[in-house]
């Protein structure tokens, strides 16, 4: 793995307006590492993510891709979105293969056959089911081998069943390309199912970073995963709000 799959991002704050959304950020993702953020809606997630992907531009601090300075996009970096963003009147392997030169074909063709869709090539994104599309905006992500892959809650509109099977996936391809990841995620079983570490943030601050021991391939019914999720929704939610779920009959 290359140096530019390192990631360091240092006494970062960004402000919409007057209004903080990240203050104090401090995170190091060592290459092929993999972190999984975590934290309630509208903590700040989404923009830690696009400031690692240089869509946006931090108020202060840093960050370092590699040893560089990040300036502009990060082009070391593919991001991956909730809804895909495929482009409808574009066929899959045109999708997969946008922006490509050379031999792009033979590209995206093997990497759809990496993510299970070696058969639906030449049709259009609109007869494909949810998942299949993630499938193919994973493919478009990863085509060109990027050092690393920014993943914003890219498995949130899908069902329990297909998430599970995307999460594999995901850890698959991540094993065998060792690009450095950076997950946002609502779901903390998904986090831990997933991650190397998890981040918590609160608030716009970083208030948990729990490195997750659980050997890989990891089974949700090891006897660590219950209780290690467990012990992260609770802090992400705050003990009380816990409290009153399970009073309502609530999960967990
Ligand atoms: N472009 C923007 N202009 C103004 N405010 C913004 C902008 N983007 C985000 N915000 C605000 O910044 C805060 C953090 O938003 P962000 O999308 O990072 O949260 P999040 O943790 O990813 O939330 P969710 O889990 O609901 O997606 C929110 O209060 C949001 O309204």
């Amino acid at each position: 793995m290359t140096k530019s799959g390192q990631l360091a991002i240092r006494h970062l704050e960004k402000s919409y307006g007057d209004k903080p959304v990240l203050e104090g950020i401090n995170l190091e993702l060592n290459s092929g590492e993999f972190v999984a953020i975590v934290g309630k809606s509208g903590c700040g997630k989404s923009t830690l993510l696009k400031l690692a992907g240089g869509l946006e531009k931090p108020g202060s601090g840093e960050i370092l891709v590699g040893s560089k300075p990040l300036k502009g996009l990060n082009t070391s970096a593919r991001i991956m979105f909730q809804d895909g963003r495929l482009f409808p009147w574009k066929k899959v392997i045109d999708n997969v293969g946008i922006g490509l030169k050379g031999n792009w074909r033979e590209l995206a063709s093997e990497t759809l056959k990496q993510v299970g869709l070696a058969d639906r090539s030449e049709e259009w994104p609109s007869v494909l089911s949810g998942g299949q599309r993630q499938r193919v905006a994973l493919a478009r992500a990863l085509v060109n081998e990027p050092d690393i892959l920014l993943l914003d809650e890219p498995l949130g509109a899908l069902d329990a069943l297909t998430r599970i099977e995307m999460q594999r996936l995901i850890e698959k391809l991540w094993k065998e390309r060792r690009f450095t990841a950076l997950l946002v995620t609502h779901d903390v079983d998904e986090a831990v199912a997933l991650a190397d570490r998890v981040v918590l943030i609160d608030n716009g601050k970083i208030v948990m970073d729990k490195v997750i021991p659980i050997p890989r391939p990891r089974q949700r019914d090891h006897a660590k995963f219950a209780a290690l999720s467990g012990e992260i929704l609770r802090k992400v939610m705050g003990e009380e709000s816990i409290h009153s779920i399970k009073a309502l009959g609530g999960e967990r």
